[in-house]
């Protein structure tokens, strides 16, 4: 207590020295009682009382300011704020320059969209291309890159390695590249989180221009560029939790399958395609008639009868791209749901596979079907699924995902199902889900088609093309290979080109009924049909002398 109060004192008396001295008599400063100490040691010291202080404030300041060490404060003061004014304006007058002479976007992995874009649009630039200290990353969820990779390096006409591997400057080296006559410098930034993870990468493009329009411009050309790469195929994206929170993250592009290699009863595919076509231009109906502009469509029946194949095949004759979430997604809840349904890009399909599965909350509010006692065979006859960790999401939660106030337009719903019954009422109604289609096991319609297309040579270079043939199993070639293109591509010393014999078209079709009478109707899945007709790439007659065979293994099989 005493050292601020010796301080007080001592500022008070120079204060009042002063004073005296400018007034020419005597320090006014004195104790009201002489018989007190002038040296205070204690807090209860007399406080001085000052006589002949101005009364004004000019004076009073003037005699502030007389003080030197006052004056040297004051300069300092000063000093101080002129040099941070000044450092102030060049740094404002340095970024008015650099914005009037530069352009800086930046994309961040977050919006993947627009990262995708200037991603693909920059995969296509040469001083990119050529670049010398490049981070080089495979896209793990796609299963033929590492191969793609591998041999576009031996074959240079082969499928490009663009597509496949990312390529990037390293972190520490920008690259400096030219548009449309404007210097372009592209850096990038990779942010990682506390433990050290990767949590976003930053794309930063400085353009030296004057107007802003050269990154508009710069935006379209990535754009389309990026369509194009799509349009190649359809792009998958899955929805992920990474980084704290659910989004849409791309998985891959996967290539067209064609509409006919997919064998339904007659009318089910155009029925699907012309409804969703039709939906697709019908916007401005909708709005005029204030009819949110969505549709849904549910695919249900039996396991392996071509749901996703379907969906996959539409989204490429419509030229979409695949939105893929599972709502049994761990983690995910009502709020991530709305979220990941509202960032939809406008013209899309999204996909919930297995709709039925996911709800913490069941499905059903019917108690009767809760227990299962009232729900057909399908759903009865199903052995329970194992516990495993469920996803928050409620039947509201979805409901209002699907149709709130948030969900995304434009959209197409496609939703799958092995129980049928098993699902609410609410979910099903038309708005959410129009159209319902059923797929069953295989007719001996569906059995005689597959047959021809299976054999056929369109068909079977078709299916190559489409990657469709991922996986060989049996007698004629190794098991678990893959096709990748139509080309000769030997993996592990294993063929994958199978020379078919010449069919006339009688002999196709007639090879096809004796296939299709071997058949029992509506028994297998087409599947399981597949997977025979795997065994015999290049012997249709094998087939057809092997299926009674198999079938009767088949069903001995199941009954057993
Ligand atoms: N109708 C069909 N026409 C042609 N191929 C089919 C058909 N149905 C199934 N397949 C083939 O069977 C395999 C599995 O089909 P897909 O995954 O589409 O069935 P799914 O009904 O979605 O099955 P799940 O309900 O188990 O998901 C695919 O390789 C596909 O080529």
């Amino acid at each position: 207590m005493t050292i601020p109060l010796l301080i007080t004192q001592q500022v008070l008396s120079a204060f009042t020295n002063n004073l005296g001295a400018t007034n020419g008599h005597s320090p006014p400063l004195c104790p009201t009682n002489s018989s007190t100490s002038t040296t205070p040691t204690n807090a209860t010291m007399h406080t001085p009382h000052l006589q002949g202080l101005p009364s004004d404030f000019p004076s009073l300041i003037s005699i502030f300011i007389s003080f030197s060490a006052l004056r040297q404060s004051i300069k300092v003061l000063l000093l101080g704020g002129l040099v941070d004014i000044f450092r102030r304006l060049v740094v404002h007058l340095y970024r008015t320059i650099y914005r009037s002479f530069f352009i800086t976007g930046s994309f961040i992995t977050n919006d993947y969209e627009a990262y995708s874009w200037i991603d693909s649009w920059l995969r296509q630039q040469k001083p990119w291309k050529l670049a010398h200290d490049i981070h080089i990353s495979v896209d793990p969820t796609s299963d033929e890159t590492d191969i793609n990779y591998a041999f576009s390096f031996g074959q240079p006409k082969g499928p490009s390695i663009w597509d496949k591997v990312s390529i990037y400057p390293t972190t520490t080296e920008g690259i400096s590249l030219w548009y449309k006559r404007h210097w372009v410098w592209v850096d990038r930034i990779v942010e990682t989180d506390s433990q050290g993870v990767e949590s976003s990468r930053i794309l930063n493009l400085t353009i030296l221009a004057w107007s802003r329009k050269v990154l508009d411009c710069l935006m379209l050309d990535a754009k389309k560029a990026h369509r194009l790469n799509e349009h190649r195929g359809i792009c998958v994206y899955a929805a992920k939790f990474k980084y704290s929170e659910y989004q849409w993250w791309h998985m891959a592009c996967r290539a067209k399958r064609s509409l006919q290699s997919i064998v339904l009863d007659p009318g089910v595919k155009d029925t699907l395609l012309e409804d969703a076509r039709d939906f697709l231009a019908s916007k401005q109906w909708y709005d005029s008639r204030g009819i949110p502009f969505r549709r849904g469509y549910l695919l249900y029946g039996a396991p392996g009868s071509g749901k996703s194949s379907l969906i996959h095949s539409i989204a490429g004759e419509l030229k979409l791209n695949v939105y893929v979430m599972s709502l049994s997604g761990v983690g995910l809840d009502d709020d991530a749901l709305r979220e990941l349904v509202s960032s939809l890009p406008t013209r899309c399909i999204l996909l919930m596979e297995d709709i039925d599965v996911a709800l913490s909350n069941p499905f059903n509010r019917d108690p009767k079907k809760k227990d299962g006692k009232s729900s057909p065979s399908t759903t009865t006859s199903m052995p329970a699924p194992p516990a495993l960790p469920r996803s928050r999401v409620t039947l509201s939660g979805l409901l209002n995902a699907l149709d709130g106030i948030a969900a995304a337009e434009g959209r197409l719903l496609f939703a799958t199902t092995n129980k049928y019954d098993a699902l609410d009422p609410a979910l099903c109604r038309p708005g959410r889900m129009d159209l319902h289609i059923e797929f069953k096991l295989a007719s001996r319609y569906q059995a005689a088609q597959f047959f021809k297309y299976f054999f056929s040579p369109e068909g079977h270079q078709k299916k190559e093309e489409s990657g469709v043939c991922a996986k060989t199993s049996g007698k004629a070639d190794d098991t678990s290979s893959t096709i990748l293109t139509s080309q000769v591509v030997t993996v592990g010393g294993v063929r994958h080109r199978h020379d078919l014999p010449d069919l006339s078209s009688t002999e196709l079709s007639l090879l096809a009924d004796l296939f299709s009478e071997a058949v029992p109707e509506r028994e297998f899945s087409m599947a399981s049909l597949q997977g025979y007709l795997m065994r015999y790439k290049a012997d249709p007659h094998g087939a057809v002398a092997g299926i009674a065979e198999w079938a009767s293994k088949e069903k001995g099989r199941r009954e057993q």
